[in-house]
């Protein structure tokens, strides 16, 4: 694989560094990072990864492939200093709502911008990965991205306007998932176990779901059929949860995350 360069060194970034160097893809030192704030992080990676921490952004220059993790808020001024270094690279953006019109305008069409929502699980070579190209992509760089991400995760190539939900359910999932899992091992707790024996039994039980879900190709609905009993114990916290309105709750924060992202697309791109 090419030479790739991180802009910015953040927890999405340091996942993306994790899962690909799992996989040989790339040597570590092919791995050059930059980050604005705390140049101590740059050392961090460089000590649990190899990576290179880069001299001045012009070390872009070299790479073929350009990362671009840094917040939405922070893309444009990101995007206008990397600008004079670009000659056709690919770009591969992590930024929650920033279209790619936007970032073809800030670049002057200097890179081939692809739209991705990944999610921290690409650590660990779990990812789900949305993504969106225009027809200024060329097939081979696409091919190659789609390649490069396939290492770390499942790519779901799809419209742009569905990014935002993508965000929403995908790239916030592990955080809505985790939240889950934070009320049932306190509730673990409040039923007499401690924290850390409820968590083993609590993780397992999420990857559990998830295999069997995926293995057996069952959708949510079927699994959790066959998990309830007539009158047995699923049917009794489940009776609580359907009269709490949980699924309401769910699709309604589901449906302000994609407004977020929406709106962060509207707030950090306008001139
Ligand atoms: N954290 C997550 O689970 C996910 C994050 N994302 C997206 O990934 C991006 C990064 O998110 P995090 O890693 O959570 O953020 P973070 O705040 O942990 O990291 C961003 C880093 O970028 C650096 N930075 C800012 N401007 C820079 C510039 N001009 N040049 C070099 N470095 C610069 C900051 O110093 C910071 O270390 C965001 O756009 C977010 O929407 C996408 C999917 C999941
Ligand atoms: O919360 C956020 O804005 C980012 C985007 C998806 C996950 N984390």
């Amino acid at each position: 694989m090419s030479k790739i360069f991180v802009l910015g060194a953040g927890a999405m970034a340091e996942s993306f560094i994790k899962g690909v160097l799992q996989k040989h893809v790339v040597s570590p030192s092919d791995i050059t990072v930059i980050n604005r704030n705390r140049p101590e992080r740059l050392n961090e990676l460089r000590r649990d990864y190899g990576i290179r921490p880069a001299e001045s952004i012009a070390d872009a220059e070299d790479s073929e492939v350009i990362i671009v993790s840094v917040k939405p808020y922070d893309v444009r001024d990101a995007l206008k200093e990397l600008s004079p270094f670009l000659h056709g690279q690919t770009l591969i953006s992590f930024a929650a709502g920033i279209p790619i019109a936007f970032m073809d305008r800030v670049v002057e069409g200097r890179a081939q911008v692809i739209r991705t929502m990944p999610n921290v699980p690409v650590a660990v070579l779990e990812g789900a990965i949305a993504m969106a190209v225009s027809e200024r992509v060329g097939a081979d760089q696409l091919e190659r991205a789609k390649q490069l991400l396939r290492q770390i995760g499942t790519v779901v190539e799809l419209d742009e306007e569905l990014m935002d939900a993508a965000t929403a359910f995908s790239g916030s999932g592990p955080g809505f998932v985790s939240y889950f899992l934070e009320a049932m091992e306190q509730a673990a707790v409040e039923l007499g176990f401690s924290a850390t024996m409820a968590r083993q039994l609590l993780i397992q039980t999420v990857v559990g779901t998830a295999k069997v879900l995926e293995e057996w190709r069952l959708s949510p609905t079927d699994l959790r059929e066959r998990v309830t009993s007539p009158n047995g114990t699923t049917h009794a916290g489940l009776a609580v949860l359907n009269e709490s309105g949980m699924r309401e709750a769910i699709l309604e924060a589901l449906t302000q995350a994609a407004k977020r992202s929406r709106e962060m697309g509207e707030e950090y791109t306008s001139e």
